[in-house]
């Protein structure tokens, strides 16, 4: 689970601040497909960046579940600070994509097993061919289209199977049958357990969420279960094990990954 408590986020432009996020407070839960909805300009990517760790909240906090299973009755959420979380535990899908233009589809794909030696995974071969991109594995992300792009980095933050998915619009770039395909994808891995947060105003993709977080000026106004699935009472944690790793034992945390040029532009 990610619990966000009065997430506030401000940018000046000249002499004007702009109030992306206005003390936001949201907890998100694994077992179901969660969308931040609202205008453009709203702050879905401001949110979805605060939480990912992307960018800085000027207030709030962003803590997470470990994924370390209760011992001797400690309470499992341990209150990770999402920004810390490495490939492991935290896949983002960036608005930007920030694939690596050097290295081929497969290899931007497998780039958080290179990171995290060891840990475990979906295999790369399964995932490309599950986001129908298997032929073009050996391309460069610069040779193939935006949509195919956006799956290789669909692919890149599902590599690890990690505990929480974060992605920006990643429907943004797919044709109709596409944005089925990944909504499909996305689900599956909410379902099994994991925290899945997604932004988009597109319908098709709202009327597949099991719950909508809208936003307006940086702020939540609705807020609402829409299939009314009801939650796995099982945390995160439970969900991984015994696979579960300790954060940062399947690889660096995500301070260290922002040096890599895999990571959000964003974050320098
Ligand atoms: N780096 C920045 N500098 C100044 N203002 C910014 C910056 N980033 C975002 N904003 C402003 O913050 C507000 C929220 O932007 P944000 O990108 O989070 O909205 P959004 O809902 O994701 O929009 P879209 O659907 O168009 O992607 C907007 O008013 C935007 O202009």
């Amino acid at each position: 689970m990610i619990k966000a408590r009065d997430l506030t986020r401000r940018f000046r432009r000249g002499s004007e601040t702009v109030t992306a996020l206005d003390r936001v407070s949201l907890d998100i839960h694994p077992g179901e497909l969660t969308v931040a909805a609202g205008p453009s300009g709203s702050g879905k990517t401001t949110l979805l960046s605060v939480i990912g760790g992307y960018e800085r909240a000027d207030a709030g906090s962003t803590l997470a579940d470990n994924g370390v299973p209760a011992v001797d009755g400690a309470p499992p959420f341990e209150g990770l600070p999402t920004g810390r979380m490495g490939w492991g535990e935290l896949g983002f899908v960036p608005q930007s994509l920030a694939l690596i233009d050097e290295l081929t589809v497969a290899e931007n794909v497998e780039l958080p097993a290179r990171l995290n030696p060891g840990a475990a995974g979906t295999p790369v071969d399964a995932l490309l061919e599950g986001l129908e991109i298997g032929h073009l594995a050996d391309r460069l992300p610069s040779q193939i289209s935006g949509g195919e792009q956006q799956r290789a980095a669909i692919g890149r933050a599902l590599r690890l199977v990690p505990a929480i998915l974060i992605g920006d619009e990643p429907t943004g770039h797919q044709d109709r049958r596409r944005v089925d395909l990944v909504l499909s994808l996305l689900r599956q891995h909410a379902y099994a357990g994991h925290v899945v947060l997604i932004s988009s105003h597109d319908d098709a993709v709202i009327s597949a969420a099991d719950r909508v977080i809208t936003l307006a000026d940086g702020r939540v106004v609705a807020d609402e279960r829409t299939h009314g699935r009801p939650r796995p009472s099982r945390t995160v944690a439970q969900a991984n094990a015994p696979d579960a790793s300790p954060a940062g034992a399947t690889g660096r945390a995500r301070s260290d990954l922002a040096t890599g040029p895999a990571r959000s532009p964003d974050r320098s």
